[in-house]
């Protein structure tokens, strides 16, 4: 059986647009290969069927770089905590190749490991084996949290020792393949306009709306009209990354994707506690990314993007569309919220008031803001609506308990029998049984690096029950 990574339909799309985006690199050799993860979800997606499929095709493919494609190490500046830094583009990771899923979309396979390029700036180009295991980990629980994201394809061990100064060292290598909506980020524009290129830039917004955005093709002004679209898109992320208690880490310009998806998985966490100062990266002093200021920071870097659009787009239409940013946050925050709460859409006609007292109860206290949901999803009875003192009555005394549970009351009786019946699912769905909390990772990681024992790592990624899976490949291929 051929290996189906080297028969996909490649599309090259972004390299149609030309070598000013764009360095052609070569992948690194490595001694080792060992296939610590692949994604038969995603296959499905692609349309290749995951049974047939072999590791040693994902090896072949992602880890010893045989290919039918040519490999594009991507142009990018950005700004950085602040600072505008023109020393960017891939320095670990080319664009792999480009290919349509069974929906039509285009997406990429981006790599992260893959040895130096022009732009590695005397770094090793390399992504250690706990980086990897970090991402893949942290894709997959955003996923699953409903986060529009980015996921690993695969992660292969490369048998390199590598240096950290955040990890003991020497410590084992990787390279991993991510499949994404699109790695054009803020920062490949901010690039072009530092140069005063705007033919590049209306060249590459020609091919984003395009790719991306095709429903705008007709739009008036097609480039206001995809920036306003974005700055919904990213808006819609950012609570979602609040909602699901997430905490980036290093929201760059460079790590923000034109298609309004999360990506680039490094020092990222989930806050334990409702904390909004909680901040994800160490080297982070002045908590300019923390958790609270996730929002803010988004609106920040689509406000510096209407740098270079307003090369090609008029600016006080782009002024304009990003007025509209808090609006977009509150409402898909408030949904969202009220999902984690049980409720379904329109169920709850002034959220407001409940939000807030559901905030400032996770704020007042030290009850886990995973854990507090969690007892709703595992404590949830129809019985609730008729006895508001029975409403989480194991969690003990704290602080708004009283107010909440009357008002959460309040808001049951004002549901029919078959929507309680359905709020169970609701809050099934919307609150994971397991968080991917610091100390889950280091209990996943503790063992690979003692013991080389990697079951809790797949213990941890199989929530998908498998019969879930055989499913979707049955009815695929009609089976
Ligand atoms: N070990 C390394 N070798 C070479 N370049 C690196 C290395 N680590 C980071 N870089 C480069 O530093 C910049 C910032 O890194 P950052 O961690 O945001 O991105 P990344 O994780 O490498 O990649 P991505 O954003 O695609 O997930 C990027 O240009 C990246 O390519
Ligand atoms: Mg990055």
């Amino acid at each position: 059986m051929s290996n189906p990574f080297l028969f996909l339909e490649y599309e090259p799309a972004f390299e149609s647009l030309g070598d000013d985006y764009y360095d052609v690199v070569a992948a690194a050799s490595f001694p080792l290969h060992i296939l610590r993860f692949r994604n038969d979800e995603l296959l499905l997606k692609l349309g290749i069927d995951p049974q047939p499929t072999q590791d040693q095709d994902f090896i072949e493919a992602f880890g010893k770089f045989e290919s039918v494609t040519q490999f594009l190490a991507m142009r990018y500046h950005g700004y950085q905590f602040g600072e505008y830094n023109p020393g960017l583009g891939d320095g670990r990771g080319f664009l792999y190749g480009q290919m349509r899923g069974i929906d039509g979309e285009l997406y990429d396979f981006g790599t992260k490991g893959s040895g130096t390029t022009p732009y590695s700036r005397h770094a090793d180009g390399r992504l250690t084996l706990k980086g990897g295991v970090r991402e893949v980990l942290a894709a997959e629980a955003l996923h699953r949290q409903g986060v529009r994201t980015s996921r690993c394809l695969s992660l292969i061990e490369t048998g390199e020792k590598l240096w950290r100064g955040d990890e003991p060292s020497p410590t084992r290598s990787s390279v991993m393949v991510r499949m994404s909506r699109s790695h054009i980020r803020f920062g490949t524009f901010e690039r072009l306009h530092y140069f005063g290129r705007a033919d590049l830039i209306k060249k590459l917004l020609d091919h984003v709306v395009e790719i991306y955005y095709p429903h705008l093709l007709d739009s008036g002004d097609r480039f206001v009209a995809f920036y306003r679209e974005l700055v919904q898109r990213v808006a819609t992320l950012a609570a979602q990354w609040m909602a699901a208690g997430f905490c980036h880490g290093v929201l760059n310009t460079d790590n923000m994707s034109i298609t309004g998806e999360s990506f680039d998985y490094g020092p990222y966490a989930f806050m334990p506690t409702y904390d909004r100062t909680f901040t994800a990266a160490y080297f982070d002093y002045g908590r300019l990314y923390c958790y609270g200021n996730q929002p803010l920071i988004c609106r920040g870097n689509l406000e510096l993007l209407q740098r270079p659009l307003s090369m090609v787009a008029d600016s006080d239409s782009l002024k304009q569309a990003l007025d509209n940013f808090f609006d977009y946050y509150r409402q898909a925050y408030q949904e969202l919220i009220l999902k984690k709460l049980g409720f379904a859409e329109g169920q709850v006609s002034e959220p407001e008031e409940l939000i807030k007292l559901t905030i400032d109860l996770l704020k007042d206290n030290t009850v886990g803001y995973h854990d507090f949901f969690s007892q709703l999803r595992e404590g949830f009875t129809p019985l609730w609506r008729d006895d508001e003192t029975e409403i989480l009555k194991n969690i003990g005394d704290l602080k708004h308990l009283v107010p909440w549970r009357h008002l959460y009351c309040h808001h049951l009786q004002s549901l029919s029998g078959a929507e309680m019946e359905q709020m169970k699912q609701t809050l099934q769905q919307y609150n994971p049984t397991t968080v991917l909390l610091r100390t889950a990772i280091e209990a996943v990681w503790e063992p690979i690096a003692a013991a080389d024992d990697w079951e809790p790592f797949y213990q941890l990624l199989n929530h998908t029950p498998l019969r879930v899976i055989c499913w979707q490949v049955r009815s695929l291929f009609k089976l």
